[in-house]
């Protein structure tokens, strides 16, 4: 059982070139599996695409010199365009289909399926290489539509082989719980940017804490 971290970038980059020291501070503080470019508002407004070319020019390289994989949010196009590893689609944008036959056999393309075994499934037989559930705790970073449950990882986890991410609102404080129910990634985003201490330091408290949570003994046995 491992659990790995899932870095989403803020909602928007006023500063890349401050930005991109952020993420490699973030990067090189500990296991960071995946980060995924996501620039868009809570409301749902996404940037420009230029926008998004521009990050993912400055930060792609340094995502890739850590062998951290590098994903587009929503456009396989741009994914494509960028040289990025990979995209997320939700069940708003591309379809997962779509997007393999566009980024090839080899990108890696995950799919949103918010509380839903159903939509997991299916999205496992599109050929997903991860479906996303959340969210798991209130977010101020987009308006999710749906709660989900940690017993949905557990029972993902146990039924399946296919890997899942858990999303939203995830901290510290309460990862443990994601962790142990058997989540392969957590996808983070507020909780490492607006930490007052500092991505690095965020990302620490998370690695600390998934450990912590690991090395638990399974709920009902004690002594
Ligand atoms: C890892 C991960 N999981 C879920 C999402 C949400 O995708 P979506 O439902 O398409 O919403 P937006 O992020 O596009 O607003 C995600 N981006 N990443
Ligand atoms: C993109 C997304 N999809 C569901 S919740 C969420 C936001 C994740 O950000 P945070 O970690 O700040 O809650
Ligand atoms: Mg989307």
């Amino acid at each position: 059982m491992s659990c790995r971290l899932y870095l989403v970038t803020p909602p928007r980059i006023a500063d890349l070139a401050r930005f991109a020291a952020d993420f490699e501070a973030a990067l090189d503080a500990g296991d960071v599996a995946c980060a995924q470019l996501r620039l868009k508002d809570r409301d749902g407004t996404p940037a420009p695409d230029e926008e998004i070319l521009r990050a993912a020019a400055a930060l792609l390289p340094l995502a890739r010199a850590r062998e951290t994989a590098f994903l587009v949010n929503d456009r396989p196009d741009l994914a494509k365009k960028a040289g990025a590893d990979g995209v997320h689609v939700g069940q708003q944008d591309a379809a997962c289909r779509d997007a393999r036959a566009l980024l090839g056999p080899d990108a890696i393309i995950g799919v949103t399926c918010h509380d839903s075994k159903h939509l997991a499934m299916i999205a496992g037989e599109e050929g997903a290489d991860y479906v996303a559930f959340g969210a798991f705790f209130p977010t101020d970073t987009k308006e999710a539509p749906t709660r989900a449950d940690p017993a949905l990882i557990e029972w993902w986890a146990y039924a399946t082989t296919l890997p899942c991410v858990a999303i939203g609102g995830i901290t510290p404080e309460n990862c443990g719980v994601l962790a142990r129910a058997g989540a392969d990634y957590l996808a983070v985003c507020g909780a490492v940017w607006n930490d007052p201490d500092g991505p690095a330091a965020a990302v620490r408290r998370f690695e600390a804490a998934i450990r912590a949570a690991q090395e638990a003994p399974p709920a009902g046995i004690s002594g």
